[in-house]
C-alpha cells in the first residue's frame, strides 16, 4: 500500500499500477459493478472482458475517478481514486466516444491536450509528430477533425491518451473502427508502451486482441469478477471446443451467469 498522502501526485514505485478492494457501483437498485477485487502489476496489460452491460465501462469510470464507487476502494498509480487531482496526472483514458474537438484539426487538438497536461512546448511537438506518424495520420493531421472518418477519430482518441506517458492507461475497444493495418499498428504501439513500463488497462470484444497482448485477463460477468488468469490457463479451461480457444473459454465461463457466479473460482 502507498505511503502517499492524499494531497501527494508523485508515483508511488511499490504499490500495484491498479488496486481494488470491494469495488462496488450501484445505479438505484441496480448493481452495475459488485464487490470488485483487482491487483494488477506495473507494466502489465490487463484485458477486461465481459458481455454487454456486465460492467466494464462502469469499473473503468471509477478507476479514471470519472465516477465515484457506491461502495468498496480503489487505487491507481498509488492514489485513492476519490482523490481525482492525485490520480488523474498518472493516466490516460480512451473511452468510447474519445472526447474531441470536431473544429480543431487533428494536430491542434493534440496539441491543446498537451497544454492540459502541461507538456513542455517542443517535447510535445515532437512526441506528437511521432505518434501521428506512427498512425499514419500526418498527412491528414492539418485537416479538421470534422472531416476525419471514425478510424481517424480513433486514432486521435489514443494519441490523446498516451500523449503524456502516463502510469496507467485506460483503453476501451483501442482498435474500433481500424483498418486491418491500423489495428496492427494499435497493438503493435500498446506492445512497445506496456514494454516501456505503461500499465495497459485493456477493454475489448475483440478476443484476439487480448489473447495477443494481455498477461492477465479478468472476465466480468453481471457485474462479477466470475475468472481471472493468464490467458494459457483461461483457454485450458474451456470445457468444449477441441482448440481451447479464448472464445470458447469466454462462451463457457460467460455461459450462464449463476452457474459462473457459483461454480468458477476467481482465480485460475
Ligand atoms: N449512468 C447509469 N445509470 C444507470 N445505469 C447505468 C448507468 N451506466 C451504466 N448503467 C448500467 O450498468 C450496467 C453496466 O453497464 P456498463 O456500461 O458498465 O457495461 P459494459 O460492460 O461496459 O457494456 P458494453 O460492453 O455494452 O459497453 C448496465 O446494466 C447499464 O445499464
Amino acid at each position: 500500500m502507498s505511503p502517499a498522502s492524499p494531497a501527494d501526485s508523485s508515483i508511488s514505485t511499490s504499490a500495484p499500477a491498479i488496486e481494488a478492494r470491494g469495488l462496488t457501483k450501484r445505479y438505484g437498485d441496480e448493481t452495475a459493478v459488485s464487490d470488485l477485487d483487482l491487483e494488477i502489476a506495473r507494466g502489465t496489460v490487463y484485458g477486461f472482458l465481459g458481455p454487454n452491460g456486465a460492467g466494464k465501462t462502469t469499473t473503468m469510470r471509477m478507476l479514471t475517478t470519472l465516477t465515484r464507487p457506491t461502495s468498496g476502494t480503489a487505487r491507481v498509480a498509488g492514489h485513492d481514486v476519490t482523490d481525482r487531482n492525485a490520480v488523474t496526472p498518472h493516466i490516460g483514458y480512451l473511452p468510447e466516444e474519445p472526447p474531441i474537438y470536431d473544429e480543431l484539426s487533428g494536430r491542434e487538438q493534440l496539441e491543446y491536450v498537451a497544454g492540459l497536461r502541461n507538456l513542455p512546448k517542443a517535447e510535445a511537438s515532437d512526441r506528437i509528430e511521432s505518434l501521428l506518424e506512427r498512425f499514419d495520420l500526418l498527412e491528414d493531421a492539418d485537416k479538421r477533425i470534422d472531416a476525419y472518418s471514425k478510424g481517424m477519430r480513433q486514432k486521435v482518441g489514443v494519441i490523446q491518451a498516451v500523449l503524456h506517458e502516463p502510469a496507467v492507461a485506460f483503453l476501451d475497444e483501442p482498435t474500433s473502427g481500424l483498418d486491418p493495418r491500423a489495428a496492427r499498428t494499435m497493438r503493435d504501439t500498446i506492445a512497445d508502451l506496456a514494454d516501456q513500463e505503461m500499465t495497459i488497462f485493456l477493454s475489448t470484444h475483440i478476443l484476439s486482441v487480448v489473447d495477443e497482448l494481455a498477461d492477465t485477463i479478468g472476465v466480468l460477468h453481471e457485474g462479477t469478477l466470475v475468472a481471472e488468469g493468464d490467458p494459457e490457463t483461461l483457454k485450458s479451461r474451456a470445457e468444449t471446443g477441441e482448440s481451447g480457444s479464448l472464445e470458447d473459454a469466454f462462451l463457457e465461463i460467460t455461459d450462464d451467469s449463476e452457474a459462473a457466479v457459483r461454480g468458477t473460482e476467481k482465480r485460475v
